[in-house]
């Protein structure tokens, strides 16, 4: 199978080499191809260049790309969107003034999904879970990390790992599954808390290991939540597995989960609305990505991430929707990308870095994804017409994208 997209007016994150990070200043460019064409064959970038150079590709599709622009397709690296029914009534408790902490306590939050999620069948999970995934896709996301974290027993647990697996073998999207049983604390456990980290160590974690559909552990860090003795004591267990940390810090409090996560050498550090200098000094030189979630800012109101201040001081940053039913039920990553731009003040470029390259290096697959490079998968977003990238961020809440092509199928 052979594709051929011509006259591209913008092709857009076009690397020669293997980029599999962009850090600090760097993450200000955005090598763009004006005028270009790209080849793939099967599922792979092939070939790309300037449209004068465009000869001798016999290409059974060919794509006229007129006026449009072609970008790799959004890399989604934090999400919860395997959940069962929805929290709208939480909604109005929020816009009645009371907080995330406040519902949670009134009976409402995670415990409250994971009540509704164990009480729906696998395959009915599956269902709901399967369109959201559809949607997203539809918006533009070719490769999502979906988390578990609404069972809390080892039966739910497993249960939303079985379906994980299954939207990966149904669906053409690139799907990084996170084991998140470390998300509240059950309320048979509350008030011995102990317990249910031993329940996690010594069952829940060995026991999702051995269906080998997971290679990362998630904490929700948070007061109220995990503390760092309870983080530590879940990321050792996991690191017996080879589960590497992903983990959720500094949503409300900083309880020195950034260093813990770094320590532990996590693949990314997730929300950090809340940022000391300490933070950014323990991140500085390690291989942790930290991921801004601003559609969870939007949505429950809370600071939003001081994406500046990490980029500034020479980081990375990479930018996701954290789509779940509580804090942030979208999974629009055109919108992540603006509300980047407008609440972080992160320029287009930037924000088209933090969602593609920086995306796929939170979710461990920035060697294949993320880029236009030869040799890379051909996941890529063609999208409506339009004259510069720019206009991305800037038209929010409109639906750039005109078609969506995974691993080389045109959707
Ligand atoms: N904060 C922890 N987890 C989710 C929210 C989960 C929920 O409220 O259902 C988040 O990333 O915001
Ligand atoms: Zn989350």
């Amino acid at each position: 199978m052979s594709l051929l997209i011509t006259n591209i007016k913008q092709l857009i994150q076009v690397h020669d080499y293997n980029t599999t990070i962009i850090r600090g200043s760097d993450m200000k460019k955005l090598p763009i191809i004006e005028n270009a064409y790209l080849y793939i064959e099967n599922d792979t970038i092939i070939e790309f260049g300037d449209m004068s150079d465009c000869e001798g590709f016999d290409a059974e599709t060919i794509i006229d790309a007129t006026g449009k622009l072609v970008l790799p397709s959004w890399c989604d690296s934090h999400t919860h969107i395997v959940y069962a029914g929805d929290r709208t009534s939480e909604f109005v408790d929020r816009i009645n003034g009371l907080s995330y902490a406040e519902i949670a306590k009134k009976g409402g939050g995670i415990l409250n999904s994971a009540k509704t999620l164990q009480n729906t069948s696998e395959d009915e999970l599956f269902e709901q879970s399967l369109k959201r995934l559809n949607e997203l896709i539809a918006m533009g996301t070719g490769a999502v990390e979906i988390k578990t974290g609404y069972g809390l027993t080892v039966e739910a647990e497993l249960k939303m790992l079985r379906v994980i697996k299954r939207l990966k073998q149904e669906s053409l999207a690139i799907i990084i599954p996170t084991l998140l049983a470390a998300h509240a604390i059950p309320e048979e456990f509350k008030t011995k808390k102990e317990d249910y980290i031993t329940y996690i160590t010594e069952e829940l974690i060995p026991k999702a290991a051995e269906l080998n559909i997971t290679n990362y552990v998630d904490v929700f860090c948070e007061e109220g939540y995990f503390s760092i003795k309870d983080t530590e004591a879940i990321l050792e267990a996991g690191k017996k597995f080879n589960l590497r940390p992903k983990i959720h810090v500094n949503q409300f409090t900083i309880l020195g989960g950034i260093a813990l996560g770094v320590k532990y050498n996590a693949l990314s550090v997730d929300h950090i609305e809340e940022l000391s200098d300490k933070d950014i000094k323990a991140l500085k030189g390690s291989d942790t990505m930290p991921v801004a979630l601003p559609g969870c800012s939007y949505f429950i109101s809370i600071p939003y991430t001081p994406a500046r201040r990490l980029i500034d001081a020479g980081l990375p940053l990479a930018i996701a929707t954290d789509y779940n039913p509580g804090t942030a039920p979208s999974g629009n990553m055109n919108f992540v990308v603006s509300t980047a731009c407008v609440k972080l003040k992160l320029t287009p470029e930037e924000a088209i870095n933090a969602a593609t390259v920086n995306g796929a290096y939170a979710m461990g697959i920035s060697n294949m994804y993320g880029s236009i490079t030869r040799g890379k998968k051909a996941n890529l977003i063609i999208t409506k017409p339009m004259n510069h990238y720019s206009e991305i961020p800037y038209a929010f809440a409109h639906n750039p994208v005109e078609q969506v092509i995974i691993n080389g199928q045109v959707l």
